[in-house]
């Protein structure tokens, strides 16, 4: 996309959460918008600041999060979540207040385009007489699951689901039904039905939807969201083949091994990262070890994320934890994949890629010889390479959306259009 040289017309306010899976779709829709003419400032808490050296075409502002040391260190992720949610609407408020004040009227704040998981910045939108556009850095179909979760649980069906065991299905009911299963242990006591019910509020009075997803991957989701949040969802992603890569990785990047992938026979490589919140324990990284030294295919694990490994031709197969990014960067690089997700979207995100298009496989247990067969499966097997070939096949049809006259591109002009009639 190209960058215009007009005159800026709105400014944006982007409200970030400070995780890494989070920071990278939000900076990268922002360098989108910022390509259509928009000018960009960034929200952001204290805690993780991201790193804005990297976009000196951007304004960043930290506002006060006052989470406790000890909060952040003990790494309760929906505690985080919680906090951020009470603690940053008042500092939000004030920072966008002192913003307007100082407004220059060629520079006009137009909306404020919030991180769905910071949903109390729809509030302050309200508040403040700004329009409020919500961004999904998750697949729509999670949102399904908001939407229905509060009544299963009041109906008393969470337990009834926890206990099924549901049989590989395509379907996405099916599909919802195990996610909410594998999410189920942590609803009451985390506080996360109230955070659901929350976003989807939020989503219901938000101006616009925007979703880092492409239509055709999960158009079912996408119909009952914008039928059930009566929300109209621009779909423009994957966001990250819009934008030129920049990092906005929150730890330093080693990039030794790009040589050493080089040198790799081509799809002999896999490639494995859990992305940057999910952690393993000291069995499980034992299994792993053992299960990646037997498996007779060189790999590369990064036990700390951030790098460009997917789209290197040594690499045949990518073990991950399915974040949605990941996911995401896996499609587009036509990489089969082992999952192994550990909570959120990621047991959805499996199901699709399993499931839905049938670009990788489940790795059932952190047990070394389990691993070294689910390798052998997915590197060596014909199973494998069926595998890939449909991922190669899914790589071609995700390029094309984003094409002159593809949905992504009109979804994206849409948009544009769309905030310049706030
Ligand atoms: O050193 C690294 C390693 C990875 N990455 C990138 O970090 C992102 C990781 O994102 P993701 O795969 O989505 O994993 P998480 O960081 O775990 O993402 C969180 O946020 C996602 C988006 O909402 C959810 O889908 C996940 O479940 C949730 O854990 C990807 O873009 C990677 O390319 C880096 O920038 N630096």
């Amino acid at each position: 996309m190209e960058k215009q040289e007009q005159q800026k017309v709105s400014r944006l306010v982007f409200v970030l959460i400070p995780f890494q899976g989070h920071i990278n779709p939000m900076l990268q829709l922002a360098t989108i918008l910022y390509a259509k003419g928009f000018s960009i400032t960034i929200i952001h808490p204290q805690f993780n600041s991201p790193n804005s050296s990297n976009h000196p075409e951007f304004t960043f502002i930290p506002i006060s999060d006052n989470l406790p040391k000890s909060q952040v260190s003990a790494g309760d992720l929906f505690g985080i979540v919680s906090a951020l949610n009470k603690n940053c609407e008042g500092p939000l408020t004030e920072c966008i207040q002192e913003m307007l004040k100082a407004e220059d009227p060629h520079d006009r704040i137009s909306c404020i385009v919030y991180d769905s998981t910071m949903c109390f910045s729809q509030s302050v939108a309200d508040h403040l007489k700004l329009p409020g556009i919500c961004v999904r850095t998750s697949p729509a179909a999670t949102m399904l699951a908001f939407a229905v979760f509060p009544g299963l649980h009041e109906q008393g069906y969470i337990s009834f689901l926890e206990s099924m065991s549901l049989d590989r299905v395509s379907d996405l009911l099916s599909l919802m039904l195990k996610e909410l299963a594998a999410s189920m242990k942590k609803i009451t006591t985390d506080g996360v039905l109230e955070l659901r019910a929350a976003i989807a509020d939020s989503v219901k009075k938000c101006s616009a939807l925007i979703v880092n997803t492409v239509d055709f991957l999960e158009q079912e989701a996408l119909t009952k969201v914008e039928e059930l949040f009566s929300a109209s969802a621009f779909t423009i992603g994957p966001f990250h083949k819009l934008v030129p890569t920049i990092s906005s990785s929150l730890l330093k990047e080693d990039t030794n091994c790009i040589s050493w992938l080089n040198k790799q026979a081509p799809k002999s490589v896999i490639y494995v990262s859990f992305g940057s919140i999910a952690s393993i324990d000291e069995k499980e990284l034992l299994e792993t070890a053992w299960g990646l030294a037997n498996c007779e295919k060189p790999f590369l694990w990064v036990v700390r994320p951030g790098l460009e490994v997917l789209a290197n031709d040594a690499v045949g197969g990518f073990w991950s934890h399915c974040g949605w990014n990941s996911t995401l960067e896996s499609i587009c690089e036509g990489v089969p994949m082992l999952c192994k997700p550990f909570f959120w979207d990621q047991n959805l995100n499996m199901r699709y890629v399993c499931d839905v298009w049938n670009v990788g496989l489940e790795l059932e247990e952190f047990e070394g010889g389990t691993i070294k067969k689910a390798i052998k499966r997915l590197m060596v097997d014909t199973e494998g390479k069926e595998m890939r070939k449909k991922a190669i096949h899914l790589k071609e049809k995700v390029e094309l959306p984003l094409k002159e006259g593809g949905s992504c591109y009109n979804s994206l002009n849409d948009l544009a259009k769309k905030i310049l009639s706030f």
